[in-house]
C-alpha cells in the first residue's frame, strides 16, 4: 500500500489558476486577397456542414470541381477593393481586434478578466485563443459568437468549434455561450441613434430605409432555425423605436449563395425595383453585422449603390455597422457584462 502511494507524483504541473476569458469570435477572413489565400479560406468555409447542409457526395464534386476554382480569384478581387490597406487586413479583422481591446480597457475594473478575439474561418482560430486563454489562467470562458441574430450557420458553428477544443482537454474550464440579442434594448437603441446620426450628416431625406440582413436558405427556416423570425423582431422594435412604419423601415436578405431559394424578399431585388417604381432616395443598414465586411463594404456601398443609380435611383448611403463606435461598443458591453454575471 504505502509503497504504491509513494509512487504517485505528488504533484501535477504547476498552472495558473483564478481568470475569467472572454472570447470575441466572428466570422472569418482570408489572410490576403490572393488566390491561395482565397481558397484556403473558402475551402475552410463552404466545407463547414453548418454552412452547406447539402450532403457530402453531393456538394464536394461542385465545390472541388467548380467553387474552389472559379470563386477565390473573383471574390479576391472583390476583397481587394475593400481592404484595408494601413494594416493589410480585412476590416473584419480590424474591428473586431479593436472590439476587443476596447472591451478589456472598460472591463479594467475586473483584474481577473482576460479579453480576446477569434475566428470561426481563418486566423487566429478559437482553438488557439481558447488555448492561450486556458495557459493564462482561464477556468471560465465566456464565448461570445457576434452575431445578433442566432442561425445555425454563424452562432452554432462558433460554439461547436469551441465545444470541439473541450472535447480534447483533460481539465475543460467552464464554459458559457452569449444567447443571441436581437430585442436586446441597448441594442435596438444603438442601432436608432445610429441611423439617425447617419441620416443627419446627409443633405437629404430617404424615402425607405432597408434593413438588409444575410440571409440563408429557405429550407434552414423551414427546418426549424429561428434567423428570419429573430432578424423580423430587431426590425419590429427599431421601427418601434424610430416611430417608422412598415412602408419606411423595409425588411431584406441578401448575399445569396447557389441555386436555392433563400429568405426573401431579396436586397438586391428590392433595390432595383424601388428605383424602377421611382423611388428617388434609400438609405441602407445591415443590422445582423456586427462590423462592416465585405458584405456591407462591397455589396451593398458598392454593387447596391451602383444598382439604385442605374435604375433611375438619385441617391444612395449605406449607413455603416455599428463596429467598434461608442454605441457599438455599448451593445457588446452590455451583453458581456450580463452574461459574465456571477463569474465576477
Ligand atoms: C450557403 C452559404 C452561406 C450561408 C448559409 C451564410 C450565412 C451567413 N453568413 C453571414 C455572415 C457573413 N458571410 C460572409 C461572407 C460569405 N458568406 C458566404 C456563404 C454563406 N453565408 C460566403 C461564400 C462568403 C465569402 C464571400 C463570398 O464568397 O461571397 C461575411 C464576410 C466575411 C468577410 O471577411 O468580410 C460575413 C460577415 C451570416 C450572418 C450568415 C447567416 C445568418
Ligand atoms: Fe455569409
Ligand atoms: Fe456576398
Amino acid at each position: 500500500m504505502q509503497d504504491s502511494a509513494a509512487a504517485k507524483p505528488t504533484s501535477h504541473p504547476p498552472v495558473k489558476h483564478g481568470k475569467v476569458g472572454v472570447l470575441l469570435v466572428n466570422l472569418g477572413t482570408p489572410d490576403g486577397t490572393d488566390y491561395t489565400s482565397m481558397r484556403r479560406y473558402l475551402k475552410e468555409f463552404l466545407t463547414d456542414k453548418r454552412v452547406i447542409e447539402w450532403p457530402k457526395i453531393a456538394w464536394y464534386p461542385i465545390l472541388f470541381g467548380i467553387v474552389l476554382n472559379t470563386r477565390p480569384g473573383k471574390v479576391g478581387k472583390a476583397y481587394e477593393m475593400i481592404w484595408n490597406k494601413d494594416k493589410n487586413e480585412s476590416y473584419l479583422r480590424t474591428y473586431t481586434r479593436s472590439q476587443a481591446e476596447l472591451m478589456a480597457a472598460s472591463l479594467a475594473e475586473h483584474s481577473n478578466v482576460i479579453v480576446d478575439w477569434a475566428m470561426r474561418y481563418g486566423q487566429p482560430s478559437i482553438a488557439s485563443r481558447m488555448e492561450a486563454l486556458q495557459k493564462q489562467g482561464c477556468e471560465r470562458i465566456l464565448l461570445f459568437p457576434l452575431y445578433p441574430q442566432y442561425a445555425a450557420a454563424t452562432t452554432a458553428t462558433v460554439n461547436d468549434k469551441a465545444f470541439e477544443f473541450l472535447l480534447k482537454q483533460r481539465w475543460q474550464p467552464a464554459l458559457r455561450t452569449v444567447p443571441p440579442y436581437h430585442d436586446d434594448p441597448a441594442y435596438i437603441d444603438a442601432l436608432a441613434v445610429s441611423i439617425e446620426k447617419h441620416l443627419a450628416t446627409l443633405d437629404w431625406e430617404p424615402e425607405r430605409v432597408l434593413t438588409s440582413f444575410h440571409g440563408i436558405p429557405q429550407s434552414y427556416f423551414d427546418k426549424g432555425d429561428p434567423y428570419y423570425c429573430q432578424c423580423q423582431k430587431t426590425a419590429r422594435l427599431l421601427r418601434e423605436r424610430l416611430g417608422w412604419s412598415k412602408e419606411k423601415l423595409v425588411v431584406t436578405f441578401q448575399s445569396r449563395f447557389g441555386p436555392e431559394e433563400w429568405l426573401q424578399p431579396y436586397t438586391d431585388k428590392t433595390v432595383e425595383k424601388l428605383a424602377q417604381e421611382g423611388i428617388k432616395r434609400i438609405a441602407v443598414l445591415n443590422p445582423g453585422f456586427v462590423s462592416d465586411c465585405l458584405e456591407t463594404l462591397e455589396e451593398i456601398a458598392e454593387q447596391a449603390a451602383e444598382s439604385f443609380l442605374h435604375n433611375g435611383g438619385e441617391k444612395f448611403a449605406h449607413i455603416p455597422c455599428l463596429n467598434d463606435s461608442r454605441e457599438g461598443m455599448a451593445v457588446l458591453e452590455t451583453v458581456v457584462r450580463r452574461e459574465l454575471s456571477g463569474w465576477v
